[in-house]
C-alpha cells in the first residue's frame, strides 16, 4: 500500500508526522499538487465513508494532505482522486488526544491500511511514532469491526453505534 502526501507545510515541522514518515521511507512528499497520484483521497469533507469495498476497486494508492486544521478546509483537498472520509475513529497523538476524527495523517494513513485489512501495514507506519500502538489498541474494536464491513453505508450503520455512546 503506497502512502503519498501532498505537503502544505504550515504546521509545526517538529511535530509534523508526515515528515517523519517521509525521514522513515514510509511516505512519499509532494510539494507540488500536480505531483500527486491518483489515489483514495483522505479527505475529512467526503460525503462518503471509507470502506473495504474501496481496496476491492483496485486502489492501492493512499493520499493525504498534511497542513494545519486551520487550513484543511474543503477548498483545500484539491487532490485528483477517490475522496473518503474516515469513520469515528479517536487520536491518539499528544495534541488531539482521546478526540474523535481529528488523525493526524499518520493516523489517517494506518486507519485506512486497517480497514484495507493491511494490519501490517498500518503497524510500519505507526512504527517510528511512540503513541504509534497506542492509536491501535484504542481504536481496535472499531477498525476490526470497518474492515469486515462490505462497504460504505456499513461503515456508516457500525459508526453509528459509537456515535451514540459520545
Ligand atoms: C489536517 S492534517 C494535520 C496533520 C498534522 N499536522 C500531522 O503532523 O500529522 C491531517 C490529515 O490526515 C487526514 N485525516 C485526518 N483525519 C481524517 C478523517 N477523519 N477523515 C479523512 N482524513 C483524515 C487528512 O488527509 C488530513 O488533512
Amino acid at each position: 500500500m503506497e502512502c503519498h502526501v501532498y505537503y502544505e507545510g504550515d504546521d509545526d515541522p517538529d511535530k509534523c508526522t508526515a515528515r517523519r514518515l517521509e525521514r522513515f521511507d514510509e511516505a512519499v512528499l509532494h510539494r507540488s499538487m500536480r505531483q500527486v497520484p491518483y489515489g483514495v483521497v483522505l479527505n475529512p469533507h467526503a460525503e462518503q465513508a471509507l470502506s473495504p469495498a474501496d481496496a476491492a476497486e483496485g486502489l492501492e494508492t493512499l493520499v493525504a494532505l498534511d497542513c494545519s486544521w486551520e487550513s484543511a478546509e474543503a477548498a483545500a483537498f484539491r487532490m485528483n482522486g477517490v475522496h473518503r472520509a474516515l469513520p469515528f475513529l479517536v487520536a491518539a497523538n499528544p495534541v488531539n488526544y482521546g478526540r474523535p476524527f481529528r488523525l493526524t495523517t499518520v493516523e489517517a494513513l494506518a486507519a485506512a491500511c486497517c480497514i484495507f485489512d493491511r494490519y501490517d501495514r498500518a503497524e510500519e507506519l505507526l512504527e517510528p511514532f511512540r503513541w504509534g500502538e497506542t492509536f491501535l489498541t484504542l481504536n481496535e474494536e472499531p477498525l476490526r469491526r470497518y474492515s469486515e464491513c462490505s462497504d460504505s453505508s456499513e461503515v456508516v450503520a457500525v459508526q453509528d453505534d459509537y456515535l451514540a455512546g459520545e
